[in-house]
């Protein structure tokens, strides 16, 4: 990584830091002062993308019900499938804010990056003490993909969106498994609330 010159920001984007039992400790050596910018979307539409990724590189995946619940019958969530294990956001904060208080990390929805990209990005740019340069002139909806784009990226005259592997359709779940996930992640996701301070309002 190049040395950050003044008035440069390094950002660095790796989204298994935030499950990492290590990376607290390790970040915090490299740079005590660094902001840490977590993206969190409701823990079950979180498992559900993150088996359709897996899905798409290995379609003999086993069912995502089988893959959730350890035992059909009982219902038991299975907390060592890493897609759910992910989801456990409070659990994971909870190892981070031994090495970093809280006022180094701004939570950015999911759920908002999407239906107001412009708001997520002007909360960003306000933690990180950047001018707003991001601004709704630079976003659009665009209905093929179903997602906001950007009107026109830096370097570039024409619009960009994210590709193929962003905003998938999802498979269809069992209404019972969703059901089961929602009733379990319920009591993490409000410390979540607690913790962060912000309530992302998913259930
Ligand atoms: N603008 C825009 N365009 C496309 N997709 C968008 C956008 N904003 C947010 N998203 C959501 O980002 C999800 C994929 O991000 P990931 O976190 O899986 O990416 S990464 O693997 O960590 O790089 C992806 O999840 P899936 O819908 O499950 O594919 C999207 O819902």
């Amino acid at each position: 990584m190049p040395r950050t010159l003044d008035g440069q920001v390094t950002m660095e984007k790796t989204p298994s830091y935030f499950v990492t039992r290590e990376a607290p400790a390790r970040v915090r050596a490299m740079n005590r002062h660094a902001k840490l910018i977590v993206v969190v979307r409701d823990p079950v539409t979180r498992a559900v993308s993150d088996y359709t990724q897996t899905l798409s590189k290995n379609p003999g995946l086993p069912t995502f019900r089988s893959l959730a619940l350890r035992n059909a019958t009982a219902g038991l969530v299975d907390t060592a499938w890493s897609a759910v294990r992910i989801g456990l956001y409070a659990k994971h904060l909870e190892n981070w804010l031994r090495h970093f208080p809280l006022s180094h990390f701004l939570f950015v929805s999911g759920e908002r990056l999407v239906s107001d990209p412009a708001g997520e990005m002007g909360r960003v740019q306000d933690f990180l003490g950047l001018k707003r340069v991001v601004s709704d002139k630079h976003f659009y909806f665009n209905q093929t993909k179903g997602f906001p784009c950007l009107k026109k990226p830096e370097g570039s005259s024409r619009p960009r969106c994210l590709g193929k592997s962003k905003g998938r359709p999802h498979p269809r779940i069992p209404a019972d498994v969703l059901q089961r996930l929602r009733d379990f992640y319920r009591p993490f996701n409000h410390r979540f609330y607690q913790m962060s301070g912000q309530d992302f309002g998913w259930d």
